[in-house]
């Protein structure tokens, strides 16, 4: 059983503690209409109260379930936000992006990253994440995209896990029973694009990564080989995304 009283607690602690060693005041996040989103908004607004500022973000691609589910939040715990369309900038570009989803995808997390900081300045605050365990391991994220940002209070919480913890938090419903979705295309989902459940995905990582098992361990245990070498994969491959770009070393004599 997870302590997630306890964890709440916590991460509130976590973040007045960031944000205050930074000298600033308040916090900007994007509220997407999703479960990721939804929880680290509940834990801003009971750690800042009215200094938590979120942005809903739409595009022509995202579906309007999803703005109606994030104001859906920000009724029920009295949130401030405000609606900026990345439309205008994704219409801009899009002739450059040969109709490829993946890119139109990956430039629109990038537009939304544009904004928030943007909205960050203007209101000299700290932009916080909102990517969890599951999504930073598997490198499910655009790099300077959804995965910017100064402090992230559910890194170190796997997806499947979460649900219960948004339970606990009042995340409506209406979010708690959808499929998670990074909503940059139309029917998009994450566990169809990722071919798993994340249920399956978390066991194996929660083994694989924090309890360090070989392979060999992995194979009795009853994962299937195949589906080993794929999440390893992806975890090796997408590894650079949470590290700070490569700096060359220069011999100076
Ligand atoms: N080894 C390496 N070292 C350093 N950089 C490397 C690299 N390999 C590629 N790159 C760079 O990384 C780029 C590819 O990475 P990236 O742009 O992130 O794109 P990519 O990993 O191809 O795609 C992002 C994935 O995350 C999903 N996503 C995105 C946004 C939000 C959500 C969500 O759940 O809400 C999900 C999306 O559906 C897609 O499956 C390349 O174009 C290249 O510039
Ligand atoms: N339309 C949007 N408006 C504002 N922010 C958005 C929008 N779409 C995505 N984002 C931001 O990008 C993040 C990544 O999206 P992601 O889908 O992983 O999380 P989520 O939507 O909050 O939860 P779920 O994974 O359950 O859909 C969101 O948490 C949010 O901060
Ligand atoms: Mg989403």
């Amino acid at each position: 059983m997870i302590d997630w009283k306890n964890i709440k607690l916590d991460l509130i602690k976590f973040l007045k503690d960031e944000v205050e060693k930074t000298g600033l005041k308040k916090v900007t996040m994007g509220l997407s209409g999703g479960l990721d989103s939804a929880v680290v908004a509940i834990l801003c607004k009971e750690a800042f109260g009215d200094n938590l500022n979120c942005v809903l973000m739409p595009s022509q691609f995202s579906s309007q379930s999803s703005t109606d589910h994030a104001i859906e939040v920000c009724e029920k715990f009295n949130i401030k936000y405000e609606i900026i369309s990345i439309e205008p900038m994704v219409s801009g570009f899009i002739k450059n992006m040969d109709e490829d989803r993946l890119r139109i995808g990956n430039f629109s997390a990038r537009m939304r990253m544009s904004v928030l900081y943007d909205v960050s300045s203007r209101e000299k605050s700290i932009v916080v994440g909102t990517s969890n365990k599951s999504e930073i391991l598997l490198g499910y994220g655009t790099i300077f995209g959804d995965i910017a940002c100064a402090i992230n209070p559910i890194g170190q919480i796997y997806k499947s896990d979460e649900f219960e913890f948004a339970r606990l938090l009042g995340v409506p419903e209406s979010i708690l029973n959808k499929a998670p979705s990074a909503d940059l295309w139309e029917g998009q989902s994450d566990e169809e694009e990722l071919g798993h459940s994340y249920k399956e995905m978390d066991d194996l990582l929660k083994a694989m990564i924090d309890e360090k098992k070989s392979k060999e361990e992995l194979i009795n245990l009853g994962f299937e080989e195949e589906f080993i070498n794929k999440i390893d994969y992806r975890v090796k491959s997408n590894a650079f995304k949470g590290k700070l770009p490569v700096i060359a070393n220069i011999r100076w004599n």
